[in-house]
């Protein structure tokens, strides 16, 4: 069945001009950024971020507070005018062409933009009636599990409904880019799953997604690429393993019988690994784990008869790697 999230085929503008200036179906970056820079009086909230994400892809932008994440999600949105640097959503300058692109992108307001008294269900489909192909409200209201809340007016519905409301609010006009902020941020278990399923269909569906998130797990879960950024620079960037491994001094443990001669494994190693029987019968080689090393390792086993057990290789969680370049927690 196909999915009722699906984007139809762009149809060319009635008057034949070329509003989006990149064109529907258009291959521009679903966002671009170059150099950012933004101010506020003397402090310097984004300091030259780049930033890239493509089509159909879901990009993560992590970072303690304050390190200048919802101040560039507003300027790509629209909402802030750069101090330098250049910043391209679908392609358009997002403040000149804002009208061209407000039907492109879908943004998650926290709370913001509802009419307390109005009902959820009422509220998704005036969301739905400013686009002219809407998804199916309906069925939103089921993926999200919402049907049982669709006559509760807005104020009267718990956080995490009023969540996913807004959710569904920001996807319903079909966008081709949707900034999502801390989308599941005080979700029970159940219901952060349904959003996490959704946002993949999203991805599914060739919709490109700019996660802003404070959960580890979600950001390993759903992201294509991470970029985490403090004080307003990019830190790290790259896909969940490339951020958790690069440069990453990981280790491989085993167990073999004590007292084992490992002159020839060093000898096997490349330089800068180390290797150590750091208690009887356990050996430790640290350095950059690889698949290579890891043959290595078994290999040299092979080769002096011996059956190493316990093998395991520990790798650096998302949570550490961020702990060590921001010095704070993820949670901030
Ligand atoms: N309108 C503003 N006027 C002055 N300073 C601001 C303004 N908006 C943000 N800042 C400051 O800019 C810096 C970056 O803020 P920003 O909200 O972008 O961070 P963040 O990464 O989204 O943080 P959080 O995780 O807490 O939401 C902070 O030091 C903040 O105090």
């Amino acid at each position: 069945m196909k999915s009722p999230l699906g984007r139809p085929a762009a149809a060319p503008p009635a008057d034949g001009s070329d509003p989006a200036r990149s064109g529907p179906g258009s291959e521009a970056p679903a966002l671009q950024i170059r150099g950012l820079v933004k101010r506020y009086g003397d402090l310097t909230a984004v300091d030259g971020l780049d930033l890239d994400l493509q089509r159909g892809q879901v990009l993560a932008l992590l970072g303690p507070n304050g390190a200048g994440k919802t101040t560039t999600v507003e300027i790509c949105e629209g909402f802030g005018v750069p101090d330098a640097g250049e910043v391209r959503v679908l392609g358009l300058d997002p403040v000149a062409d804002n009208d061209h692109l407000r039907t492109r992108i879908g943004v998650m307001l926290q709370g913001g933009g509802a009419y307390p008294g109005a009902r959820a269900g009422e509220m998704l489909r005036l969301c739905a009636a400013y686009s002219a192909n809407p998804i199916d409200p309906d069925w939103l209201l089921r993926t999200l599990g919402l049907v049982d809340a669709a006559r509760t007016s807005y104020r009267r519905l718990s956080g995490g409904q009023q969540q996913r409301l807004a959710l569904a609010c920001a996807i319903v006009g079909r966008p081709e880019l949707v900034f999502l902020d801390e989308p599941t941020a005080g979700l029970d278990a159940a219901a952060r799953i349904l959003v996490w399923e959704l946002i993949d269909r999203l991805r599914a569906d060739g919709v490109s997604v700019l996660l802003t998130t404070h959960l580890m797990d979600e950001a390993e879960q759903l992201a294509d690429d991470l970029i985490i950024i403090d004080k307003g620079r990019v830190v790290a960037h790259g896909t969940p393993a490339e951020v958790t491994s690069r440069g990453a001094e990981n280790e491989l443990r085993f167990r073999a019988p004590r007292g084992l001669d490992l002159t020839l494994l060093v000898s096997i190693l490349a330089e800068g690994y180390r290797v150590s029987e750091v208690n009887p019968g356990t050996y430790l080689v640290a350095g950059e784990v690889t698949p290579q090393v890891l043959a290595a390792v078994t290999g040299w086993c092979a080769k002096i008869n011996v059956l190493a057990t316990d093998l395991r290789v520990e790798t650096r969680s998302l949570e550490d790697v961020f702990l060590d370049l921001t010095g704070r927690e993820l949670r901030g």
